[in-house]
């Protein structure tokens, strides 16, 4: 019989002008971008985070540590990608995803259909699998005042 496992994963970037914004494997264009050790992308992170937790195998800074110089700026798609080896030598595959990216603004509804392509693709599972959703958080908090981006992210992962 299979075992079900869920995960879940939480992560902020600040927002800074001069950076790139790298959202869901894609660049998106904004006077800001998302600050980190990384490229920053909030959703793959809480993605494989969520992952991670759901097969009990720690979070993405035990795997590729913010203080070291080898994931400076790296691709977080190549960092999500070792997350899939991970969960699948773990013996399990994934189910679902549903995740919420918390921004004012830009609106990423138009970018949703290319961010789950690029993830399904990268995760190699059917963009079926991947839910994507985008609330702003009406002008309130670090969000709202367009001082960072948050996201959110459960897994459903299943022994094969
Ligand atoms: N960055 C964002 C934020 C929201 N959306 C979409 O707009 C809808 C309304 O936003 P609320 O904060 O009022 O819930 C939301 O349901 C999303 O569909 C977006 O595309 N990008
Ligand atoms: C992605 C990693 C890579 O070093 O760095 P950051 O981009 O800083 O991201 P964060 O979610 O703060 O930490 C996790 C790290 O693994």
């Amino acid at each position: 019989m299979n075992k079900f496992r869920i995960g879940f994963g939480y992560d902020v970037h600040q927002l800074k002008e001069g950076y790139d914004f790298w959202l869901g494997g894609i660049k998106l264009e904004h006077e800001k971008g998302a600050v980190g050790h990384s490229d920053a992308d909030v959703l793959i992170h809480v993605i494989c985070d969520a992952l991670l937790g759901a097969a009990n195998l720690r979070d993405i800074g035990h795997h590729f540590s913010d203080q070291d110089p080898q994931f400076k700026g790296i691709d977080s798609k190549i960092l999500l990608s070792e997350v899939m080896v991970l969960i699948r030598e773990a013996g399990f595959e994934v189910g679902n995803l549903d995740t919420t990216i918390c921004l004012q603004v830009p609106k990423v509804n138009p970018h949703i259909p290319t961010m789950k392509t690029c993830l399904a693709e990268v995760m190699n599972v059917s963009e079926n699998d991947i839910s994507i959703k985008a609330t702003t958080t009406e002008k309130l908090g670090f969000v709202g005042r367009q001082e960072g981006v948050s996201a959110y992210c459960t897994a459903l992962i299943y022994s094969v």
